[in-house]
């Protein structure tokens, strides 16, 4: 981010407090599992980490009188929908050779991802299992759908933290040898050492390239797998024996999905997590005094709290989630996108707002459309073109080039 983004201020200046809700100890926390948010959509796939039996329930009197007639819609939904292809092959998001691959891999499942906590007390063991257990145990098995190896690291994770089991549910419930793994990922995700994560979603956290001390804005959290993972990044930076300095503000606006992003987050047993439930859109200013010591001073100016790094990671579509969400290629239509354009360039331009001068923001959706993407960046920074235009033209009539430059490098 280049200049200071005033005009999309809100005027509000909220003092951070945490949150007034019930703490619970850490033990608690660590009894309990870690929660996906009500789905946005539904049809959210199972949990790999849910497979217990499930308790029968007693079928509702209309859908015991269907159960005699053989219903259409107990049939998988079929993976195709043709305005999708059409628009999709407009707006060229693949080349057109590789179209028929895009659109074989959008129809298989995807496999199931998680991440070990860089920060977490026993990583040593952890990984050393992964390794040296699990993945020579699971060596010969080979995803029927995917021909790919069971178990193998993510090749672009740093440090071979992330990993993905590419069996399918079919084998996962023929092979007695996973029982043990998936005992071992269960406990591990309860206490925190490991979080369930697809691939994708673990891309933005990286981006950010948090370091020590950053204050770290995450505008649309829940259900708050990045939150954990930056949450991770900052315990992962600090000096050995002492405390993170580092903050991170986690908000949603869906009060409901706040308490499951809290819940989740709670595995962490961090002191530097303030959960907020705001419209990102207009996410106040805020202000931190610069020590607690200083904080009740009369005569202490509090500072405006200006972020390092933002996440925006905003709602969407969410088309790109359609190897996960069968029920999404029924639904699509060209106009999803469109109608989260507008809200989607607000959050953004708030997030700059409220950027640092050389901070860093990273945006992104679980949509494969331009218009959420490509269009909403291009629309944040339309301003700071203009700006920039102007401030060429400025320069153009400088008759001294390398003055004129000079001037505009500051030297
Ligand atoms: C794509 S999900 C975020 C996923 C999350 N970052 C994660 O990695 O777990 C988008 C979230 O934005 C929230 N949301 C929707 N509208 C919002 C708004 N105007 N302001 C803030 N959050 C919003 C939704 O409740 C939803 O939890």
């Amino acid at each position: 981010r280049g200049h200071e983004g005033e005009q999309h201020d809100s005027p509000t200046d909220t003092r951070l407090a945490p949150s007034p809700r019930r703490h619970r100890r850490p033990e608690e926390a660590m009894h309990r599992r870690p929660q996906e948010a009500p789905p946005l959509e539904r049809g959210a796939p199972e949990s790999l980490w849910r497979r217990g039996p499930r308790p029968p329930r007693s079928p509702a009197p209309a859908a015991a009188a269907a159960r005699s007639e053989p219903s259409t819609s107990s049939l998988p939904p079929p993976l195709e929908n043709a305005a999708f292809e059409e628009y999709y092959k407009e707006q060229r998001i693949v080349h057109e050779e590789e179209w028929d691959a895009f659109m074989s891999v959008l129809r298989k499942p995807l496999p199931a991802t998680f991440r070990v906590n860089a920060s977490c007390r026993f990583l040593k063991d952890i990984c050393s299992r992964l390794e040296n257990d699990f993945r020579r145990s699971l060596e010969n098995e080979v995803s029927d759908e995917c021909g790919e190896y069971a178990l193998s690291p993510l090749p672009w994770y740093p440090g071979n933290l992330a990993w993905h089991l590419n069996l399918s549910r079919k084998q996962l419930r023929k092979n007695p040898a996973l029982e043990s793994f998936h005992e071992f990922l269960k406990h591990e995700s309860e206490v925190g050492n490991v979080t369930r994560q697809e691939a994708v979603s673990m891309v933005p956290p990286l981006f950010l390239n948090v370091q020590a001390g950053h204050h770290i804005l995450d505008m649309c959290a829940a259900p708050g797998s990045k939150t954990f993972q930056l949450l991770e990044m900052i315990h992962q930076s600090k000096e050995p024996g002492l405390l993170p300095t580092a903050l991170v503000i986690a908000n949603d606006l869906k009060v409901q999905r706040c308490d499951v992003l809290i819940h989740n987050t709670k595995r962490m047993c961090t002191a530097n997590l303030i959960v907020t439930n705001h419209e990102a859109q207009s996410f106040p200013s805020c202000s931190l005094a610069k020590d607690d010591s200083e904080a009740y001073k009369d005569h202490c100016k509090p500072q405006r709290l200006e972020f390092d790094r933002v996440l925006c990671d905003v709602p969407c579509s969410g088309d790109g989630t359609l190897r996960k969400s069968h029920d999404l290629w029924r639904k699509w239509s060209s106009s999803m996108g469109n109608e989260f354009h507008l809200l989607q360039v607000n959050i953004a331009m708030r997030g700059i707002a409220l950027l640092k001068v050389g901070g860093r923001m990273v945006y992104s959706t679980c949509s494969m459309n331009p218009v959420e993407n490509e269009a909403v960046v291009a629309e944040s920074f339309s301003g700071e073109v203009e700006a920039l235009l102007n401030y060429l033209m400025f320069l153009l009539s400088y008759e001294n080039w390398s003055a004129a430059l000079d001037l505009a490098l500051g030297r």
